[in-house]
C-alpha cells in the first residue's frame, strides 16, 4: 500500500535509506519515505536495483513509463466490472505508487470514476467483504483516552493532510460504519492526482464510533465494532481528543472532515482553533458557487430575480445555499433579500418556521411567508415557487421527474438543473433526462459523472459539480500558506478561482466547469486564490509568500507539487549516484558497471500526462 512502512528499504540496502535520499528534494525538512514496494518498480535502473539489493527480484528488462502504462491499462481493461477495476487500481496504488499516479495523470477522466465517485460508493458498501490490505488508519471509540498513542503507530513521520470520516453518511448511501474508509482513501488519491500532495504525507482516517447500520452490525464479515452509534456528546469528546492528538503529532496538519451525518457542530467547534474544514458543507458550497457564477452569466437572470428550490436541507444543501447567499450579497442584495431567494425542502416538505422544532442548521433558511400552508411534494413546491434553479442534495435518485423537468423548461429560458446527490444511483435525474425534458436548454451539473450526450447534431458534455474541483486546492493552499485556520474567505476564494479557470473555448461551449482533464492546472489556480485569501485574513504563517508576485506564487506552488514522473526520475538518478559512491568506482559511460553486470539505460521520461 502507498502508506506502507519503509523498513525494508533501510534494512535491505544496509546503507542510507531512501528517506535520506529523498530529503534532498524537498524544501520542507523531510524524513520522506518511498513505499517499500517502490523498490521493486520495474522502471528502476539496474544500478538502483543493485544498490537496493533488489537486483534479480524483478524481471530483467528495465521498463519505460509508457510500457508500464500500457501493461497496467491492458490489465485494467481486462477487468470486467467497475469494482474489479477499483480493486486492481487499489493494488497498483500500493505496489507501485508512482505508476498509479502516472496512469491517473494520463487518464484522469476515465480513471477518476473508478477510484472515486461513483465506484467508491460500491467499494464502501462492500469494504468488509472485499478487504485485502491496510490503506489508512482506524481509530475506535474503545481507544478513547489513548488516541495519542494509537496515532503514533502511523508509520510515516510527516503528514500534511488527513481526510477523516466516521462513515455515518457515505455519499447518499447512509451509515456504512468503518466501511466508509474508501472515502478518505479516494479523496486523498485525488489530493495527490489533482493538487500534487505527496502521497506519503497523507493520512486516510476512519473512526469507529459504532454504526446505526443494523445489517452491518449483524454481518459476520463486518470489520468494525458492533455497537450502535455513540451519542453526540460522546462523539464530541472523542473528536476533541482526536483533534488535539493529530495536531500534537503533526502541528501543521490540515484536517478535512468528510461524510459525517451531522457535521455542523464539529465545524463550528473547531474551525477557528484548528486548520480544518468540512468538505460537504464548505467544499460543496464552493464548487457549486464556482459553477453557478458561470451559470448566472449564461442565464442572464439577475440575483434579485433568482428563485432557488433545494431538494435536501442537510449539510450539503445548507452549505451550498449559504455560499450562494454570500454571492448574492456580494452582487448587491441585502442579507435578508439574498436569503429570501431560497426555498429549502427536506423529507417533511418545505422548510417553514411554523413546522415545529427544526434542526439547528435549517432555521436560517426557514420560510415564514407560506401563510400557514404546508407544501409537501416537490411538484407542489415547484408550482408555488416557480423556481429558476433546482438543486438536488437529497439522496433521492430520480426525484426530478420528467414532469418537474418539463415544468422547469416551461418556466425558464435556461433553467438551472443541478442533481448533485451521489453516487449515480442517487442522482435526482440523469443528464439524458434533463436534456430531453428541457429540450436541451438547461444549465446542468451533476455530482456524479454522466456520459457525453449526442443531441440535435451536437455533443453535449455534462458539468460535474463535485467538490473534487476545489478540495485539493483548499487543502494545498492551507498547507503551503501554513494557515492556522481555514477561513470563509479562503473557501470563497476557491469558488472564485474555479469560476475564472475556464478557457475561452470552454466558455464558448457554455460549460460551467473546466474540463476535468485540466484538473491539475485548475487546482494550481484554486490554491493560489486560497493562499491569497489566507494572507488577506492574516491566518498564514508562511510569511515569505506574502510579498511575491502572482507569477512567483504560481511557480512556487508548481514546484511544491508531487509529480509522479520526475519523482521517479529523481530517485533513479540519486540511486545511480549513490551506487557509484558506495560501490567505489564510477560506472562506465559505455555501459559497463564495475563488475555487477551491464548498465541499463534510464527509463523513459515521457511526460504525456502533464
Ligand atoms: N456533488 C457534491 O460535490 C456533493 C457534496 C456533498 C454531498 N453530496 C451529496 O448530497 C447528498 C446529501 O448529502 P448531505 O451531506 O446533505 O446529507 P444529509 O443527510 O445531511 O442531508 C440529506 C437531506 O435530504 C433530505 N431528504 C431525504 N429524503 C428526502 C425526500 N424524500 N425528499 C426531500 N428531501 C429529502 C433530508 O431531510 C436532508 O435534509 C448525498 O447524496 C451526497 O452524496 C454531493
Ligand atoms: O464524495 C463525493 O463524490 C462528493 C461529496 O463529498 C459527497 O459526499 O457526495
Ligand atoms: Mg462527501
Amino acid at each position: 500500500m502507498s502508506h506502507s512502512r519503509n523498513a525494508s528499504t533501510a534494512s535491505k540496502s544496509g546503507h542510507a535509506p531512501h528517506a535520506n535520499i529523498k530529503a534532498a528534494h524537498h524544501h520542507a525538512p523531510a524524513r520522506h519515505v518511498v513505499p517499500a514496494a517502490a523498490d521493486y518498480d520495474t522502471a528502476l535502473s539496474i544500478e538502483a536495483r543493485k544498490y537496493l539489493k533488489t537486483y534479480g527480484l524483478t524481471p530483467p528488462a528495465v521498463d519505460t513509463y509508457e510500457k508500464q502504462n500500457q501493461r497496467a491499462l491492458a490489465i485494467l481493461n481486462s477487468r470486467q466490472t467497475p469494482i474489479e477495476k477499483y480493486q486492481y487500481l487499489s493494488v497498483l496504488r500500493s505496489t507501485n505508487t508512482h505508476l498509479f499516479y502516472r496512469l491517473l495523470a494520463q487518464n484522469v477522466k476515465e480513471l477518476t470514476p473508478l477510484i472515486y465517485t461513483p465506484t467508491v460508493g460500491e467499494a464502501c458498501q462492500r469494504w468488509s467483504e472485499l478487504y485485502t490490505q491496510p490503506e489508512g488508519m482506524y481509530l475506535s471509540f474503545e481507544d478513547k483516552g489513548h488516541l495519542h498513542s494509537v496515532i503514533q503507530n502511523w508509520p510515516h513521520h510527516d503528514v500534511d493532510i488527513t481526510v477523516v470520516t466516521d462513515g455515518s453518511r457515505i455519499l447518499g448511501l447512509g451509515d456504512l460504519g468503518i466501511n466508509g474508509m474508501g472515502i478518505p482513501v479516494g479523496k486523498l488519491s485525488l489530493y495527490t492526482a489533482c493538487a500534487g500532495i505527496d502521497p506519503m504525507r497523507t493520512l486516510p482516517l476512519c473512526l469507529d464510533l459504532g454504526t446505526s447500520n443494523e445489517k452491518f452490525r449483524n454481518d459476520p464479515l463486518y470489520m468494525g465494532s458492533r455497537r450502535d452509534k455513540v451519542t453526540a456528546e460522546e462523539e464530541k469528546e472523542f473528536l476533541d481528543e482526536m483533534m488535539a492528538a493529530l495536531t500534537e503529532r503533526w502541528p501543521g496538519i490540515v484536517i478535512q472532515y468528510e461524510d459525517f451525518k451531522n457535521p455542523f457542530p464539529s465545524l463550528e467547534r473547531y474551525q477557528e482553533t484548528y486548520t480544518m474544514f468540512n468538505d460537504d458543507i464548505q467544499g460543496t458550497g464552493a464548487v457549486i458557487l464556482g459553477g453557478f457564477i458561470n451559470g448566472v452569466k449564461q442565464s442572464r437572470v439577475a440575483p434579485k430575480d433568482q428563485r432557488a428550490v433545494f431538494l435536501g436541507a442537510g449539510s450539503a444543501g445548507v452549505g451550498v445555499a449559504k455560499q450562494l447567499t454570500e454571492f448574492f450579497m456580494k452582487e448587491g442584495l441585502s442579507e435578508e433579500e439574498a436569503k429570501k431567494r431560497f426555498w429549502l425542502v427536506d423529507s417533511q416538505g418545505l422548510v417553514t418556521t411554523d413546522r415545529g422544532k427544526l434542526a439547528e442548521h435549517k432555521i436560517y433558511f426557514a420560510r415564514d411567508d407560506n401563510e400557514g400552508k404546508q407544501y409537501k411534494t416537490l411538484e407542489e413546491i415547484v408550482e408555488y415557487v416557480k423556481p429558476t434553479i433546482l438543486m438536488g442534495l437529497s439522496t433521492i435518485g430520480g426525484a426530478f421527474t420528467p414532469h418537474i423537468l418539463t415544468r422547469m423548461a416551461e418556466l425558464n429560458d435556461k433553467p438551472v438543473i443541478f442533481p448533485l446527490s451521489n453516487p449515480s444511483s442517487k442522482s435526482e435525474c440523469t443528464f439524458e433526462d434533463a436534456i430531453k425534458y428541457t429540450k436541451g436548454r438547461c444549465l446542468f451539473a451533476s455530482g456524479s459523472p454522466f456520459p457525453t450526450l449526442h443531441f440535435e447534431g451536437k455533443d453535449l458534455v455534462p458539468g460535474q459539480g463535485n467538490n473534487m474541483y476545489v478540495f485539493p486546492g483548499i487543502g494545498l493552499g492551507a498547507i503551503l500558506s501554513k494557515a492556522v485556520s481555514v477561513t470563509q474567505n479562503m473557501i470563497y476564494a476557491s469558488a472564485e478561482a474555479l469560476s475564472t479557470s475556464l478557457l475561452p473555448e470552454e466558455i464558448k461551449e457554455n460549460w460551467l466547469y473546466p474540463d476535468i482533464r485540466r484538473i491539475r492546472e485548475v487546482s494550481v489556480e484554486v490554491t493560489r486564490g486560497v493562499i491569497r485569501a489566507a494572507q488577506a485574513d492574516k491566518v498564514d504563517r508562511e510569511l515569505a509568500l506574502r510579498n511575491i508576485s502572482d507569477e512567483e506564487l504560481e511557480s512556487f506552488i508548481r514546484n511544491r507539487m508531487y509529480d509522479p514522473y520526475t519523482e521517479h526520475d529523481k530517485v533513479n538518478e540519486e540511486l545511480r549516484e549513490l551506487a557509484q559512491h558506495v560501490m567505489g568506482s564510477p560506472m562506465s559511460p559505455t555501459g559497463q558497471s564495475n563488475g555487477f553486470g551491464r548498465m541499463a539505460s534510464r527509463p523513459g521520461t515521457a511526460n504525456g500526462g502533464k
